[in-house]
């Protein structure tokens, strides 16, 4: 369904001299929306980003947000802010100052540039830090403090590029909890940019899975690690096997792979490595036609009946949980 303030990108094309970094891309954002946009480096994710943000001219297609289209509108009056990846907070600016710049710029008076400001921080918990200069903030606050300026601004839909990547793994987790509550809070969309499969599964509720600059796969979450579409997808999401049977190649989720006695499953192999993960046991067996497969068993399956490397084994599974590969 359209409402309002969805965000379309019509055949979206960024070429840097020979290079396609972006080609012709088409995709629905719906509002309120937390949309990740997921792939490997150098896939055009950024590129993608920085055009819905106006920081980079599209060489052909546009940007439609809410029905208009702003592909060559200014930055600051799309209805659309960014947070960078390095927060480029100013260091001379209290960190009231640097929430409140974008009002400045616009002429609003001091008194209600401070109270936006405030209510601002208060919507990153950061109201004790608003008289600090940028370096006396760690990066977890520093972060919030990029995102209470972006998100003064109003904006309909929030850009974050690698909103998390500066931080440590366990402040990441942290954060990425309060920027699912603040978009949720807010109800405004979020497009978020990362090359994190974990991440993009934690937050989003549409996954769009870009390669080689074009879009491969979008949908929910759990739909886009279920049912991968193609075999790029599959592998990238990880958890999964790509399988080539007589029918077609597959894709089947590696916890769905059943371990049997020799010649009694669907394939034949050995086992080459077993590893203990504490709840599960991982096991990689080397099947007909050279195939690596990846089984994952609860680790009390496993124990009723251990299998050590070099054992002759079947494989086998439900035909429901093999999806097919678009070659
Ligand atoms: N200013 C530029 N000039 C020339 N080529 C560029 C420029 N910016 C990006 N590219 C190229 O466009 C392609 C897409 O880059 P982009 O930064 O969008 O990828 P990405 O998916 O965001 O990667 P990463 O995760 O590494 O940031 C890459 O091949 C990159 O080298």
């Amino acid at each position: 369904m359209k409402t309002g303030q969805d965000l379309e990108l019509v055949s979206l094309t960024k070429r840097y001299g020979e290079a396609l970094a972006v080609d012709g891309i088409n995709h629905h954002f719906r509002a309120g929306s937390y949309a990740c946009l997921l792939g490997p480096s150098g896939c055009g994710k950024s590129t993608t980003l920085r055009m819905i943000a106006g920081h980079e001219d599209p060489t052909e297609g546009s940007i439609v947000l809410g029905g208009a289209d702003v592909s060559w509108l200014p930055p600051a009056r799309r209805g659309t802010a960014m947070m960078f990846q390095n927060y480029a907070l100013f260091p001379h600016l209290s960190v009231s100052d640097n929430v409140s710049f974008s009002l400045k710029m616009k002429g609003v008076d001091a008194a209600t540039r401070r109270t936006r400001a405030g209510e601002m921080l208060e919507l990153v918990h950061m109201s004790q830090f608003a008289d600090r200069l940028p370096d006396q903030l760690s990066g977890g606050q520093q972060q919030r403090v990029a995102l209470a300026r972006a998100l003064i601004t109003n904006p309909q839909v929030l850009l974050l590029d690698e909103p998390l990547s500066a931080l440590d793994p366990f402040l990441r987790i942290r954060m990425r909890a309060e920027l699912k509550r603040l978009q949720q809070e807010l109800g405004i969309t979020f497009i978020h940019v990362t090359h994190g499969q974990d991440e993009a599964l934690a937050l989003a509720d549409e996954i769009v899975v870009m390669n080689n600059a074009v879009i491969e796969q979008a949908g929910p979450a759990r739909e886009v690690f279920n049912a991968p579409r193609t075999e790029f997808v599959a592998r990238f999401m990880g958890g999964h096997n790509v399988i080539a049977l007589p029918q077609g190649h597959f894709a089947i989720r590696s916890d769905k792979v059943a371990l049997t006695e020799a010649a009694a499953g669907r394939l034949d192999g050995q086992v080459t490595g077993v590893e203990y993960q504490g709840a599960h046991v991982v096991l990689t067996v080397r099947a007909a036609g050279d195939q690596e497969v990846t089984a994952i068993l609860p680790e009390e399956k496993f124990f009723e009946n251990p299998m050590p490397q070099g054992a002759d084994v079947g494989l086998s599974w439900d035909d429901a949980a093999l999806h097919p590969l678009a070659v």
